[in-house]
Formats: C-alpha cells, structure tokens, sequence
C-alpha cells in the first residue's frame, strides 16, 4: 500500500479552518471541495492515460488523454459527496458510483445501506472519496466492494486519517494495489473511535444533521 500525506502550507491552512469547531456549515462544504482539488491533483498521478495526436493552430503534435475504460470516483456516502464536486471537477469523463456506509457508533462497524455500482469494474482505476479514516472500517469495506467486482487498483482520498486506520487498511488489503493520499496524518483515535484532533463529525458538519 502505497501512502501519500499532503505537505503543503495551503493545504495545511485549509485544513486548520474545516477543523475549527466555528466554522459554519457553508465554509466547511467549501473548504472541503478546494482541498480535494488539490488532493485529487496528487491522487491522479498515476491516471491513465492514452497518447492522442492534435492540431494546434501552429503544428501537429502529440498529447494524452484520460484512457477508457473510464476511472470511476466512489464517493462514500454521506460525507464523501462533499467531496465529489471537487474530485469530479478534475475527472470530469470519470463515471461515479456510490457506496452509503454508516458506522455502527457502539461497534465501530461499518453498515452498507445503498450500493450502486457498475457490475464489473474490470480494467478500471477506482477513485474513493471520504474525508474520515478513523479505524479504517469503512474504506476497507469500499475497497473490498471494488477488489470484487475486477477493480485493478484503487485510489483514496482522505482529508484526516490516524495511524490506526492506515495500519488496518494495509493489512487488510495486502497483495492489492491501493495508494492513500491524506491532507493530514493526525495523532491518533479516541475511545469513541473519533480521530483526534480531527474535526469531529464530518457527515454532519458539511450537512448539518445531528444524531
Ligand atoms: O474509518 P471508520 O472508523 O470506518 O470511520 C470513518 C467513516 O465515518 C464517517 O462516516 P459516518 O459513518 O459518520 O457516516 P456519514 O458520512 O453518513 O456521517 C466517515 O465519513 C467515514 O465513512
Ligand atoms: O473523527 C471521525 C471519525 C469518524 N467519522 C467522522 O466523521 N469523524
Ligand atoms: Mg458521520
């Protein structure tokens, strides 16, 4: 598993806003969207791509364009769909399917109540979307859903993940091709399973529903 933490003052300060506990909804939602912009940047890296032969008003050259079949973004739902207008802003040809997993807040587990996937994601680059990797339950259950239907390899964007949750992932999915990219490693999960600093309840912070 390869991991990818951001070092990068903007990001550093973007994040340092979304985590504060006064920053509004709407600010959040904002924030959320530039910083998976500039993550999205880092996590595309190995996109790829096909070499293309065009016009320029001067010459005949060669360029690249994104190779089918088609990346796929999966956003998990709920608070990974703050993450899609910004992902999909720099995939725009990228298909999206969704994944909605709830974490049981007692056991920690993570629940699927919605799938829509395509069947067969064989020969397909997967990107999951998902602020949060706090034990690591939800992600390795999305990369499971994508390893089964034929995904090659999948790519995560995280804003926050903790050493905990980085250690279950790789160790769960060994042998695979999974990259992470984080905006931030953060110290540690508390007792509740919250990531600590973190910036609490990421689902309900950028959609304001409380429990
Ligand atoms: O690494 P884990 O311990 O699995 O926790 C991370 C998950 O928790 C949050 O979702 P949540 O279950 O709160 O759902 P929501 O997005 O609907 O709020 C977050 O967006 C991740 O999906
Ligand atoms: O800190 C955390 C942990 C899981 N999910 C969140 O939204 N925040
Ligand atoms: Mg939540």
């Amino acid at each position: 598993m390869r991991v990818h933490i951001a070092d990068h003052p903007l990001i550093t300060h973007k994040l340092t806003v979304l985590r504060d506990k006064h920053t509004p909804s709407p600010t959040f939602r904002q924030l959320t969207e530039e910083l998976v912009t500039l993550l999205a940047y880092e996590a595309t890296r190995n996109v790829r791509v096909t070499p293309v032969q065009i016009e320029t008003p001067v010459a005949q050259t060669m360029g690249v364009a994104i190779a089918t079949p088609r990346p796929i973004v999966v956003p998990i739902l709920r608070a990974g769909l703050g993450m899609l207008e910004g992902m999909t802003r720099l995939l725009p040809t990228a298909e999206v399917g969704f994944l909605g997993l709830v974490r049981d807040e007692e056991t920690l587990q993570p629940v699927t109540y919605a799938e829509r996937l395509p069947d067969d994601l064989s020969n397909r680059q997967c990107f999951v979307i998902d602020p949060m990797l706090a034990t690591g339950g939800s992600l390795i259950a999305a990369i499971d859903y994508l390893f089964d239907r034929g995904a090659v390899d999948v790519t995560a964007v995280c804003l926050l993940g903790t050493p905990e949750g980085l250690a279950a992932t790789e160790e769960a999915t060994k042998g695979r091709d999974v990259t992470i990219v984080l905006g931030a490693l953060d110290e540690r999960l508390n007792e509740k399973g919250y990531i600590v600093p973190g910036l609490g309840d990421a689902g309900d912070r950028l959609y304001g529903l409380a429990h």
